[in-house]
């Protein structure tokens, strides 16, 4: 008799649960199982989900009796080979465990639920016991359900084998479906049907019409509804007269249902859009593998030139997927795509449900989306034959997943560049300087668009010198030149965006005569004002706590808020220019779904004349009336302790300047700050991204820093800063033997904000050049890690981080 065995990664995520655990197919089942599928499987004393990535006919020569898969979850896997693959690439390059791999490729509506419930299975319990179990069989058995005293009994009483555990796993994956109709008639006998009725059955002869109209047809109950004038009792009658026959089909839940989007035509390219068409398109019909730098100017069409050669690969049978950072997938960029490609294109961003994500996922692995325009997880949307792969903003830090897996889905996007043969597109008007330096040294083909469309200039950019300001007026968010500014374009009915650098930065209650902060009790950071909530927040561990009226530490009443907000901002401004309409875009106001786009619809509409945001609103905008920009505070992001401090400030203020003047009218932009003579502020002002680029590399040179050496980050954390701590020297001690000479070690150090949740962190990072022996050691390090958990130390390993902060 045949016999069959999977490999499984089940879904455990820790080191020793890393390799394939084997299981036996049983004979119902064999067969049916295929690599990337997802299935069922005991573990333990559990079941839980598992992902199978091997079949084997042979029986697998070990000395105990290898378990049953329990169940397929699916007809068809959900992982074909590039994916798995893809997986265990990227388990090893980000230091990973194989389930969040595969688990980060799926929508998370494919991901399995765990119930657990607790049994009793002994009459000999207490009263308290009998109780709280009442008329139930089973109790839900979680901590969040059950109240801490009840959650300590039942605990108790399963470790004293007086109760017992139950575990259950849940598919979550579930597609909409919604009840059609059939016809069971031939024309015949429809005939027949209606001579047979009296002369008043008006409504049943019309159904009958309507059925015979359908033919074999299968339609939507509501739309036959709407489409035959007939109530769903007239249908019901049918279905009893045996006329017709209600089923249930599947509905995608399409999150844009809503929006008519007209076609729109290709524009004529300009010379330098049509050169790098021309380039990429070359290389999307040879099908060949070729990385490509587009940096262009803000407003110089680079988004024209993604969509030819989108149309370049759909031409050529082939698919298409267009990455972009969360914060632009704006309705208008939508919009853009889907008007050049109507219901091919998907969408993937985090603003949809679980349910729209999992429908347009399954759109796609069905063929029925060819393009798909998506956020940082899209680079793993299942399109097969992919003839092109465009990053836009290359240079942006959302591409970087923060939590396990930590992948940059530029390192993904290319990867799967040379699996599809396809080249790959990274747009951008500040590159990064990694790709930047690639560009140069060829490794990368380098397109520019150093125009703007029409040939408009690039926006006047004025520095406020904030010292000067301070020295003529009391501390003021918006100074007298921007204020002047703002007032005549609003005389000429034009529109205006004003931008809060937020990062690093917020607002924070001091008391005026001791110098008391308010900090979060749980970590080391102060807590921020919220007018919204009228209340303290901490935005790492999200304490809340009444804003104080009086210090608590020498009770002086002069206890009061410093920094800026925008709600602050807002107030001065809207008491400044009381007739003028303010929409406020921050992570308060567009917190609830859908809020972002209708923000920016109405600011379209020109319900309001100042757009007023944090970084959110430097992105991708493109406002024919908006004449000027103002920047209030240039600064925060220069002083963090980050060696990519410039860069970032430099790329924010070009993408946010790139907002003004788009259309025929000429834009301007005001940028206050406290450093004038800084080089990223100069050179921001002057929109010379070359003679910045130059600089940069010359800093990061002298400081050993990216493109010139990698770093790796190793962070350590735990309840006992004294664990964590020698943690950290034992590990610093066992890198130095593996290194060379060539490697620095920064640290080991406690992190900037050291304690976060009552949990400490340490952190020291490698920087180099070439370490043959590093990658070994690091697994390693990770999988001996694992044995620490009793101490309850967490170590994180982060390739190529963002920063060190
Ligand atoms: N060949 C063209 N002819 C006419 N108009 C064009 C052409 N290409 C692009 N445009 C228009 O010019 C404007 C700017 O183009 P686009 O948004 O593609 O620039 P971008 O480089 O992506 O800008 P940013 O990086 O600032 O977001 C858009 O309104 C677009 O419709
Ligand atoms: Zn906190
Ligand atoms: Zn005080």
């Amino acid at each position: 008799m045949s016999e069959q065995f999977v490999e499984v990664i089940v879904d455990v995520p820790s080191m020793q649960t890393n390799q394939a655990y084997t299981y036996a197919v049983p004979t119902e089942l064999i067969n049916q199982v295929f690599p990337g599928m997802r299935v069922i499987v005991p573990f333990g004393n559990r079941k839980i989900l598992g992902f199978t990535t091997k079949i084997i006919s042979k029986r697998p020569d070990v000395s105990f009796d290898l378990k049953n898969i329990e169940e397929v979850l699916d007809l068809v896997p959900v992982l074909n080979r590039e994916m798995l693959e893809l997986a265990n690439w990227l388990a090893k390059w980000t230091f990973s465990f194989k389930i969040s791999c595969l688990q980060v490729m799926l929508p998370a509506a494919m991901r399995a639920s765990y119930n657990k419930s607790i049994r009793l299975i002994s009459t000999d319990v207490s009263d308290e016991v009998k109780a709280l179990f009442g008329q139930e069989e089973e109790l839900p058995f979680d901590s969040k359900t059950l109240t801490p005293e009840s959650f300590k009994i039942l605990s108790k009483l399963n470790r004293d084998k007086k109760a017992e555990v139950i575990y259950q796993v849940h598919d979550r994956a579930r597609s909409k479906k919604v009840t059609a109709i059939t016809n069971l008639l031939t024309s015949a006998e429809i005939l027949i049907q209606k001579d047979a009725l009296r002369t008043n059955a008006v409504k049943s002869a019309k159904l009958l019409d309507f059925l015979n109209n359908l033919g074999d047809k299968t339609m939507i109950l509501k739309e036959a509804m709407q489409k035959s004038g007939l109530s769903s009792a007239i249908f019901s009658q049918g279905e009893k007269k045996g006329w017709l026959k209600k089923i249930k089909v599947e509905k995608y839940r399409d999150p844009y249902r809503d929006t008519k989007i007209k076609k729109t035509e290709p524009k004529k390219l300009q010379p330098a859009q049509e050169n790098a068409v021309t380039e990429i398109n070359q290389a999307v019909v040879e099908q060949k593998n070729q990385v490509f730098l587009l940096q262009g100017v803000t407003g110089s069409g680079k988004t024209e030139v993604y969509l030819y050669t989108i149309a370049c690969a759909l031409k050529n049978q082939r698919t298409a997927l267009m990455l972009v950072p969360e914060i632009s997938l704006t309705p208008q960029m939508v919009r853009r795509v889907k008007s050049r490609f109507g219901s091919n294109v998907a969408v993937l961003h985090s603003g949809l449900s679980e349910g729209e994500k999992f429908d347009e996922w399954r759109r796609i692995e069905r063929h029925e989306a060819t393009v798909v325009v998506g956020a940082r997880s899209a680079v793993f949307a299942p399109l097969e034959q992919i003839g092109v792969i465009i990053m836009d903003e290359e240079h942006e830090t959302s591409y970087k997943q923060e939590d396990m897996p930590e992948y940059n889905a530029r390192d993904v996007a290319i990867k799967r560049g040379q699996w599809h043969n396809c080249p790959v597109v990274l747009g951008s008007a500040t590159p990064s300087l990694e790709s930047r330096a690639r560009a140069q040294k060829g490794v990368y083909e380098w397109l520019r668009l150093d125009q703007r469309i029409n040939g408009q200039p690039l926006p006047q950019v004025n520095l406020v010198d904030m010292r000067q300001e301070l020295k003529r007026a009391p501390v003021v968010d918006v100074s007298t030149p921007l204020l002047e500014a703002i007032k005549q374009r609003l005389k000429k009915k034009e529109q205006v965006v004003l931008m809060l650098n937020r990062r690093g930065y917020s607002s924070f209650i001091m008391c005026r005569e001791c110098g008391f902060v308010l900090k979060c009790p749980n970590c080391d950071i102060s807590l921020t004002l919220h007018m919204d909530s009228r209340s303290m927040k901490c935005h790492y561990c999200g304490h809340e706590e009444p804003i104080p009226q009086i210090c608590p530490s020498c009770h002086s009443k002069k206890i009061r808020y410093y920094g800026t907000g925008t709600e602050k901002v807002q107030q001065e401004l809207q008491q400044l220019l009381p007739d003028t309409k303010i929409l406020r875009m921050d992570v308060d106001t567009t917190r609830r779904k859908g809020a972002h786009a209708k923000l920016l619809q109405r600011f379209g509409n020109k319900e309001a004349e100042i757009l007023l945001g944090t970084q959110m609103i430097a992105k991708g905008l493109d406002f024919p009336d908006v004449t000027l920009v103002g920047v209030l505070n240039a600064d925060t992001s220069l002083s963090l302790p980050n060696f990519r401090s410039a860069e970032r400030t430099f790329q924010l203020l070009t993408q946010v300047s790139g907002r003004a003047g788009r259309a025929d009218k000429l834009g301007e932009v005001m940028i206050q700050t406290f450093n004038p003579q800084h080089y990223a502020i100069q050179l921001a002002k002057s929109q010379n991204y070359e003679k910045f680029f130059g600089i940069e590399m010359n800093m990061r040179h002298k400081g050993g820093y990216p493109p010139y050496f990698f770093t790796t980050q190793i962070v350590t954390s735990g309840p006992n800063e004294a664990d964590v701590a020698k943690k950290m020297f034992e590990i610093n001690g066992q890198l130095k033997q593996i290194l060379s000479k060539q490697a620095v070690i920064l640290g080991p150090t406690p992190k900037p904000i050291m304690r976060i949740n009552n949990q400490f962190y340490y952190q020291l990072v490698i920087k180099y050049k070439s370490e043959p022996y590093l990658d070994e050691f690091l697994e390693n390090l990770l999988l001996t890690s694992q044995k620490e958990a009793q101490r309850k130390l967490q170590l994180k390993i982060d390739r190529d981080p963002i920063d060190f902060i």
